[in-house]
């Protein structure tokens, strides 16, 4: 789900690095180092004429090759791939399956953005980059995004453990319907499991075996994913339910009046909810803060080898992404929700398969919350407390706090959809398009490549792309916010 205890490992050097730069035993500051660096790859290639393999950090990676495929793939893979389906039946396969395609290829040229403009200056983290390209300020927007992204990440766990742990419990019980004791109530749920599991996680001084989460994630999204393939074929259109009792059926008949409509496949369509559509999808494909520490412990880190890392892990989410939109969308058409799991309840509350896949996904996203949270912390202690030793007091607030003010998000937001909506039209078109494109256009030496030459126009033009995305996103969120005649995206 991520990778995020790679960028501990790397932060705890880059710390280590910045200790010793205050101790004066660095002899170079931080960034002379790495131009160093640089201007040794220029002598190498103009020496030789050929370039010779060269490390872009003085860090030697020692991750191989497929390690790190897994490692990004991990970082790419979270809980948006559950508001996948309904992203396409907001927007049809065809064009689904384009901007699916558009959206990693976008994301694969913002690799390649950042993988540039950190091989130019050797910097192993993304606020790195912003600080090279806008001092303090850039190394500020940096964090203060990454730090919104992580908070919108972790709401989104949440609410899935929010509208998930009810229906195991109910299952466990016997019970068809919920009867409305409050142990069938997520909100006092993710309170109790904020408490007892996620909030002792989170004090831990470090992440240790947790960091290992991530790939027990992946294996469950997998697990998944064949879930959701095999149920297609098992559960008829339209559901029983879809005619009476649920809210959110009511309210979708409001938007597809008949039955045939709503059990087909539309390859084409647009509605009030497609404006979530690039919003989800990009929020799916972030991964971007990861990349540079996989890079830098990539072994033989060439920015070439690393892109390819980069495309494989995309090419492979890719895959998986659609084959679960697909057959997601496939078994519910119209009436499936923007967190898939939860329709699988309006089938068959007791079935075995979909409470072994609830209880995987419901450990693996309750597993993630705290190791989202310790990049979040370090960012609040960066920007807050600069070269301030460790302190008990603060890891604890900082922990609590976040959880509780995560809590009070989840507990009053309705719907995951509007997590992903809102993240994904801000943070994420930032950190995939926008940062990427301006830290290239400022970091990249003129005298290298002009102002107006095109890989920086490109790389404007891309930015501004985010920008346009942003803005046209949030407007039409809001836009349907305030008419209020939202489908419902219920998410429990
Ligand atoms: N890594 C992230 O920020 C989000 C991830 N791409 C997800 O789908 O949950």
């Amino acid at each position: 789900m991520n990778g995020l205890n790679q960028a501990d490992h790397f932060d705890d050097l880059a710390s280590e690095m910045e200790l010793q730069k205050m101790n004066g035993h660095g002899g170079h500051s931080r960034d002379d180092g790495f131009d160093d660096l640089a201007e040794q790859e220029d002598n190498l290639l103009n020496k030789t004429g050929v370039k010779k393999e060269i490390h872009f950090t003085d860090f030697e990676g020692k991750t191989s090759f497929g390690m790190s495929v897994f490692n990004l793939s991990n970082a790419i893979m979270g809980s948006g791939i559950l508001g996948l389906a309904f992203a396409m039946s907001n927007t049809g396969i065809i064009l689904f399956l384009i901007l699916l395609v558009s959206i990693a290829l976008l994301s694969a040229y913002s690799i390649h953005l950042l993988l540039k403009s950190a091989g130019v200056v050797g910097i192993r983290a993304y606020e790195q980059l912003g600080l090279r390209a806008f001092g303090q300020p850039g190394k500020m927007i940096a964090a203060g995004i990454i730090t919104m992204h992580n908070i919108g990440a972790m709401s989104s766990y949440l609410f899935i453990v929010k509208s998930e742990l009810p229906l195991v419990i109910q299952t466990f019980l016997g019970k068809h319907v919920n009867t409305g004791e409050w142990f069938l109530n997520g909100n006092y749920l993710i309170i109790i499991v904020s408490i007892a599991i996620i909030l002792p996680l989170a004090l831990m001084k470090h992440l240790g075996y947790l960091g290992y989460t991530s790939s027990f994630s992946l294996s469950c999204m997998v697990f998944f994913l064949i879930s959701v393939i095999y149920k297609k074929f098992n559960i008829p259109c339209p559901l029983d339910d879809q005619t009476h009792n649920t809210t959110s059926a009511t309210a979708v008949h409001a938007v597809f009046n008949s039955t045939s409509d709503f059990c087909e496949a539309k390859l084409f369509t647009v509605n009030s909810q497609t404006a979530y559509t690039i919003p989800i999808l990009a929020f799916a494909f972030v991964c971007h803060p990861e990349v540079l520490p996989i890079y830098t412990e990539l072994r033989n880190a060439t920015k070439k080898r690393m892109q390819r890392v980069a495309n494989i892990s995309i090419l492979a989410m890719f895959v998986m992404y659609l084959l679960t939109a697909i057959f997601g969308y496939l078994t519910f058409y119209g009436a499936v929700e923007s967190e898939l799991l939860h329709v699988y309840s309006r089938v068959d509350q007791l079935d075995v398969l979909i409470l072994c896949v609830r209880l995987a996904v419901l450990v693996a996203v309750t597993l993630t919350v705290p190791v989202v949270l310790f990049p979040i912390r370090r960012a609040l202690l960066q920007i807050f407390f600069p070269d301030k030793p460790f302190h008990w007091a603060r890891h604890v607030v900082i922990a609590f706090c976040l959880i509780f003010m995560v809590n009070i998000l989840v507990i009053f937001v309705p719907s995951i959809r509007d997590i992903f909506g809102l993240i994904g039209a801000t943070s994420a078109p930032s950190l995939i398009f926008i940062l990427p494109g301006i830290f290239y256009v400022r970091i990249i030496p003129k005298e290298k490549e002009p102002l107006f030459s095109r890989p920086k126009i490109q790389a404007a033009v891309f930015a501004a792309l985010g920008f346009v995305f942003m803005v046209m996103s949030l407007s039409f969120i809001i836009i349907d916010w305030v008419t209020g005649e939202s489908r419902s995206g219920g998410g429990h």
